[in-house]
């Protein structure tokens, strides 16, 4: 614990507590993935994707890629919102080309009954070893970020056995047995909530929630079925540790792909920031959601499928729509989802440059 230093560049987490910053701060959701050649070669050695997850040192190596190449202000940990299911025993796989599986779903109500929150400590020491293993080899670089699903979406993956284009096994379950997809969500939460602090044990220093099937909830189901949950996790996350010596307040965002529709709601849940996808106009969230908490956000991964110059005229356009973040405001600068493999890595320095060129511009010009 003694071996963690504070961070260096704290950009990101001032942002996210709401404090001025010289510029805007930046990182990509998949960061560390298929788009990076380095990545695919770890990858290759690992022999496959949950390889990497469970080797502390492959996965400090490619959490690592990205920041080589690019002046990135945060690290995201490298594992997958999966593991927590994996660890309750359903036994997660990747199909080659078919994306993440389990070899055991939640289909009768006993498999449902059956389900318990899996002690930390023997089923995810992986993870939070990973976790000390980035944020020492960091030394203080940039601050490194933990995560987790939410408990919805993490339910989604573990009712239809995968990914799901109409999501109709895990609706099913809701409307049907409310009580069944309550017990589900109950277990996962109480999982969530050991698993990210445990990470923030382990050394992160900020924590974001990925809500990525939220948005595909019809309106009262979201708040029921996801957002509840989501806001007793945030309540119970740990807001300062003692890294012997110093202490760190720990920050979380909690991004509802497609949550547009609430962005008071889920400012409620008392996280530090709200993640948005690109279908939100960031200066409209911001009068939504005021000087609650911080927003990050929020270009299309498919913008940078564009021109260099077109990507630059993108970011201008985003940032100029948050405006520079007076006090009480805070903007990370986010795609609105994972970057695509199919990405030209250039592109993407292209963008991270026009974000702290063009930011540091606008605040020199308002003085
Ligand atoms: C829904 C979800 C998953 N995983 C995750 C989510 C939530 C975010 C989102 O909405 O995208 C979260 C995730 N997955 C991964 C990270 C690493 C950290 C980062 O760089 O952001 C994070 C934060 C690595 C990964 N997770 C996965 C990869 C690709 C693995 C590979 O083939 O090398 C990576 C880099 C695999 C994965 N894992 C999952 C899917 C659907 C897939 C297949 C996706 C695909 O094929 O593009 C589940």
């Amino acid at each position: 614990m003694s071996a963690f230093v504070p961070p260096r560049n704290d950009t990101f987490l001032k942002a996210l507590n709401r404090q001025q910053t010289d510029y805007t701060p930046v990182w990509l959701m998949r960061q560390a993935g298929r788009y990076l050649p380095e990545y695919r070669a770890t990858r290759a050695l690992a022999g496959n994707f949950m390889g990497l997850c469970t080797n502390p040192e492959l996965a400090c190596e490619v959490t690592l890629q990205p920041l080589e190449r690019y002046p990135l202000d945060a690290a995201i940990l490298f594992s997958d919102i999966l593991t927590i299911p994996d660890a309750m025993g359903l036994g997660l796989y990747f199909a080659e080309g078919e994306g993440p599986k389990f070899e055991r779903p939640l289909v009768t109500e006993a498999d449902v009954m059956r389900l318990e929150v899996p002690v930390i400590e023997n089923t995810l020491r992986y993870v939070t070893d990973a976790v000390s293993t980035i944020r020492t080899a960091l030394n203080g670089k940039v601050p490194l970020i933990g995560f987790s699903g939410s408990p919805w979406t993490l339910a989604c993956y573990m009712v239809e056995g995968g990914s799901s284009s109409d999501f109709r096994k895990v609706k099913t379950m809701m409307y049907q047995r409310p009580d069944l997809m309550h017990r589900i969500l109950d277990v996962t939460s109480d999982a969530v909530i050991a698993y990210l602090n445990a990470q923030i044990d382990a050394g992160a220093q900020a924590v974001m929630i990925f809500d990525s099937w939220g948005g595909a909830l019809a309106d009262g189901a979201f708040q029921k079925f996801s957002l509840a949950y989501m806001k007793k996790i945030v309540k119970a996350l740990r807001l300062e540790v003692d890294r012997g010596g110093f202490r760190e307040r720990i920050p979380s965002i909690v991004f509802t792909k497609g949550g547009g529709l609430w962005l008071e709601d889920i400012a409620s849940t008392g996280a530090s920031a709200v993640g948005v996808d690109w279908t939100v106009n960031l200066a409209q969230a911001r009068t939504r959601i005021g000087d609650r908490c911080a927003i990050q956000g929020n270009l299309d991964p498919n913008a940078l499928f564009a021109e260099p110059a077109q990507i630059e005229g993108e970011v201008a356009k985003a940032l100029e729509s948050f405006g520079v973040p007076q006090p009480g405001f805070g903007h990370v600068f986010n795609l609105g989802h994972g970057i695509s493999q199919f990405t030209n890595p250039e592109k993407v320095n292209v963008m991270i440059h026009a974000v702290h060129n063009y930011s540091r511009k606008m605040r020199q010009s308002i003085r």
